[in-house]
């Protein structure tokens, strides 16, 4: 659905996009996690074809971003991440007049207003002045307006920037609802952790480098050294320690003052079967046993280590 190769973007000395591959699929929610001015608003033009690269090539669904700006912008769906509202209309005008914009016309067209400001839960809204909405409803909006095309590729730039959190939690049940409707989604933030639940995938960017990309929990793997388990036992718990300590793939045991065992593998170690084995070998009654997840921001912070200032 979205591909590119060496994509690359330069503004005079400064390379604010750097050689990125992405390969997105069907369904994908994409979250493009990276401070400010690291090349997300960037990346995302040149994909949406209104920013020309440099280097590199990016296509939508088979299309060249060279040879088909037209088609793929009737496939794309690009919500900045500051757009204009046009006050003195109606929600409902508003999104009729996007509508004549993408040339939706007939008696067809109020229908599919109806349906993109029902999915994005503002129906309620459907008559009030555009210009009396708040931060959040104004977002989803916009939204609305992005899909009025139906397009099959969604380029969202920080659509959850400056929202409080219950309207957070709303763009991120939309998204969900996007990607289960089978759009390739590509969603930015600089928050880190906000994505990490809402996206299949994630792809982190530094200074225009892409130091990351995959399945969430792939990248969060790649980022940490070793694994760490957290165990526990319902009782004999510093006999349970000990059993540990001694297993060749643990390279350290601590016991904390709830009883969990936190347990860090030796590195390189993934599996852990076996020492789950060992404990129900030995009768204990383990009622815990989770490896503890790296959160984005670590993962972040250890992949960007050592990047140049
Ligand atoms: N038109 C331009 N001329 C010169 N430099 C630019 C231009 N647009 C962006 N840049 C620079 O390119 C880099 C990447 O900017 P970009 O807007 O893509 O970052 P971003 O990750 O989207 O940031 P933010 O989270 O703040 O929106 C930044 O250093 C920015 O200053």
């Amino acid at each position: 659905m979205i591909e590119t190769r060496k994509l690359t973007k330069r503004y005079g000395d400064l390379v604010a996009v750097n050689e990125i591959n992405l390969n997105l699929k069907e369904g994908d929610v994409f979250g493009f996690i990276g401070p400010n001015g690291s090349g997300k608003t960037t990346t995302m033009r040149m994909i949406a074809t209104l920013l020309p690269p440099d280097y590199g090539e990016a296509y939508v669904c088979g299309k060249s971003i060279y040879t088909d700006p037209e088609e793929i912008r009737r496939m794309v769906g690009y919500m900045p991440d500051f757009f204009g509202v046009y006050d003195d209309m109606t929600v409902m005008e508003y999104l009729e007049f996007f509508c004549s914009a993408y040339r939706i016309n007939g008696p067809g067209r109020r229908k599919i207003c109806e349906e993109k400001l029902e999915l994005v839960d503002m129906s309620f809204k459907r008559d009030a002045m555009v210009s009396q909405l708040s931060r959040g409803q104004t977002q989803r909006v916009g939204l609305a307006r992005t899909l009025l095309h139906d397009p099959q590729v969604l380029l969202l730039d920080e659509p959850a920037s400056g929202l409080d959190p219950r309207a957070r939690i709303e763009i991120r049940r939309l998204l969900r609802k996007l990607g289960e409707l089978n759009k390739t989604v590509v969603v930015s933030s600089h928050i880190l952790p906000e994505l990490a639940d809402v996206c299949t995938r994630v792809g982190m960017i530094e200074k225009g480098v892409l130091v990351a990309d995959g399945y969430v929990r792939d990248v969060m793997r790649q980022a940490r050294e070793s694994t760490t388990l957290e165990i526990r036992v319902k009782e004999r718990t510093e006999d349970a320690a000990r059993l540990i300590e001694g297993h060749e793939n643990v390279g350290r045991v601590d016991v904390e003052e709830d009883g969990t065992i936190r347990v860090t593998l030796n590195k390189d170690v993934e599996h852990y079967d076996d020492l789950a084995q060992a404990l129900f070998e030995s009768q204990f009654r383990v009622f815990l046993f989770r490896e503890e997840e790296v959160n984005l921001e670590t993962a972040f912070m250890e992949l960007t280590k050592g990047m140049q200032q």
